[in-house]
């Protein structure tokens, strides 16, 4: 595939506490077959070192998408490298741990770093992971629902061991990151579409956000 060889790129950067699982909900898009079933699970890579990123292109509605996913270490120290990477990201996926009280705890603080550093058209998806571990659950549903309702944030919960809800995040980020692209076209965000790539523009409702 040459480079141009796409209709849209977008930056999706993935933050949440070391150990919630977004190297793991990355490597799962990656694989076609669950991580798990491939004996692959846990990728076995230990914590994450500031970024570390991959690209992954989808198809949707016969018009290629360039998704290009940066996944941040969660731990403190390497806070300062992982800021610098909100800026220029289209969409950020907000990761807690389902069965971790804490990482759900720690969510606001994220927001003010997201406030903070993030661009102000950025989309933040909230994603609760490790659903396959329900009987060590100890954030419920209804509680994450409510909270993502009144930070007006989508919310989803997956398990990137089994591979639950893992497409489904990145196609629906990017239909709607796809819907956003278009409503803003005047805006000269490099991502969304590229210079030179003059496509007309029609509005897009293959997806929705839910
Ligand atoms: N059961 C289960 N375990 C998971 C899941 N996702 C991740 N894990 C486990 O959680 C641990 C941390 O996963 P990582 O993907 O490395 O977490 P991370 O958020 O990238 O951590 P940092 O890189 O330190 O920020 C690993 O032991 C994974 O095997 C999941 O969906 N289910």
């Amino acid at each position: 595939m040459s480079m141009e060889d796409y209709d849209f790129l977008f930056k999706i950067v993935l933050i949440g506490n070391a150990g919630v699982g977004k190297t793991c909900l990355k490597e799962s898009l990656h694989n076609e077959i669950p991580l798990f079933f491939q004996g692959l699970f846990p990728p076995g890579q230990g914590a994450t070192i500031g970024v570390d990123f991959m690209i992954k292109t989808v198809e949707i509605n016969g018009e290629k998408v360039k998704l290009q996913i940066w996944d941040t270490a969660g731990q403190e120290r390497f806070r300062s490298i992982t800021q610098s990477y909100y800026r220029s990201a289209n969409a950020l996926i907000l990761t807690y741990d389902i069965t971790c009280e804490e990482s759900f705890r720690c969510l606001p603080e994220w927001l003010r770093e997201i406030e903070q550093y993030a661009s102000n058209k950025v989309i933040t998806v909230l994603v609760g992971n490790k659903i396959d571990l329900a009987d060590k659950r100890e954030v419920s549903q209804q509680r994450a629902a409510e909270f993502s309702e009144a930070q007006d944030m989508y919310y989803l919960e997956t398990s990137a061991k089994e591979s639950d809800n893992v497409e489904k995040l990145f196609l629906d980020l990017a239909c709607r990151l796809i819907s956003e692209a278009r409503q803003n076209t005047l805006v000269n965000n490099v991502s969304s579409p590229l210079p030179g790539e003059g496509k007309s523009i029609s509005y897009l409702t293959c997806c929705n956000f839910n």
